[in-house]
């Protein structure tokens, strides 16, 4: 997996998808972006630029970017696939990689939720197909800027599964770091916890940090955050550490007041003022969300076990209802919620 002569194709071309293309295109690899016309049209005219919040702002021109909307150009010679299309895709991007990709193509799911890997499996079957998990945010610039950016705004790595020798090595780039884990299940479960902040962003209209910090929204966090560990006791599973914080300990420290909120948590406070979630993003253009993978699949693990679920219920509710409007995010306040 070491040489740079591989071709990296990114089946999603979107936030996530342009961030950790972008790095790895800097860093002299050979990528090939699948997108759709929106963004893909995006780079073709005006390039790529990635930036951080560590201070890099880099520029990829259009004349050296590989972007199209045909799957059968991108993935033909990809060696590894990275799959970055929201959950809602998995299946119909499985379908493509089983017909346009080939059989000895390492296909990474770099997507959120506990079963968008298992599912690339079952829509490829004798491939192989790991698990990545995204700790970091990337905000998308607004339609129209040229060139076309995407900005981490937060700190984290790239989590994937062992097992391909080199294959974290050849991702690891200036900007992206990336980690081979064994317990990438452990890792899903952990970052659901996270994710159920998600729709609470989403719902709020507010940017991920004023949202989290103020202790009426963190309190209903925490809430969902209560329901979804009884349940996954119940299930017997243990979500791995991959903050800070030993995950038991989350609801806690997030019902603390705000001042030794913002004392322990610095660096989840560590975050572009503009950041929000990926579920805001999705609202926001009108798109189906990943509720159902995210409060939906806590909800579902707890029906196993007869764990009462409200609050994660009553979340999910709101941003159906959001969904179905399709006013975009609905700038609710906690009470409401
Ligand atoms: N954004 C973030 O900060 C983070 C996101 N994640 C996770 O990463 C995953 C990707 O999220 P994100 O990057 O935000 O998603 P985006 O919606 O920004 O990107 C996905 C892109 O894939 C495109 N797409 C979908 N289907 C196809 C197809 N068949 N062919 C070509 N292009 C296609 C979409 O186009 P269109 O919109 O036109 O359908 C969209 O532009 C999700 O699971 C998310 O939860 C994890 C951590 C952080
Ligand atoms: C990084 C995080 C948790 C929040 O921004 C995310 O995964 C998302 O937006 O989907």
């Amino acid at each position: 997996m070491a040489s740079q002569a591989r071709t990296i194709a990114v089946a999603g071309a979107g936030s996530i998808g342009c961030y950790v293309g972008g790095c790895l295109a800097l860093a002299g690899c050979k990528v090939v972006f699948l997108g759709r016309g929106r963004v893909v049209e995006a780079m073709r005219q005006g390039g790529l630029r990635i930036s951080d919040l560590d201070g890099r702002d880099r520029r990829i021109d259009a004349q050296a970017i590989s972007a199209t909307d045909d799957p059968a150009i991108a993935l033909h010679e990809a060696a590894v696939i990275l799959v970055t299309v929201k959950s809602g895709a998995t299946e119909e991007m499985a379908k493509l990689i089983a017909v346009q990709g080939r059989s000895d193509a390492v296909v990474v799911s770099l997507q959120n939720g506990v079963d968008n890997a298992d599912r690339l499996r079952a829509g490829l079957p004798g491939r192989r197909v790991l698990t990545g998990m995204v700790m970091f945010n990337v905000v998308q610039s607004p339609d129209g800027e040229v060139p076309f950016r995407v900005h981490r705004a937060s700190q984290g790595e790239v989590m994937i599964d062992g097992g391909v020798d080199g294959l974290a090595d050849l991702l690891n780039a200036d900007g992206l770091a990336v980690e081979a884990r064994a317990d990438m299940k452990a890792v899903q479960w952990s970052k659901l916890l996270m994710n159920l902040n998600n729709a609470l962003v989403a719902l709020s209209d507010l940017p991920l940090a004023r949202q989290l910090a103020a202790r009426s929204w963190r309190v209903i966090l925490a809430a969902q955050i209560d329901e979804a560990l009884a349940a996954m006791k119940a299930a017997d599973i243990t979500p791995a550490r991959i903050t800070g914080l030993p995950p038991a300990l989350l609801p806690k420290v997030l019902r603390l007041p705000d001042w030794l909120f913002g004392l322990l948590a610095r660096r989840m406070l560590a975050i572009d003022p503009e950041a929000r979630s990926s579920m805001w993003d999705d609202l926001k253009r009108g798109r189906p969300t990943e509720i159902d993978e995210l409060q939906g699949a806590v909800i579902r693990l707890a029906r196993q076990s007869g764990t009462p679920t409200p609050v994660n219920q009553r979340v999910m509710a709101l941003v159906r209802q959001a969904e179905a409007e399709n006013h975009g995010p609905p700038g609710l306040g906690p009470e409401a919620v």
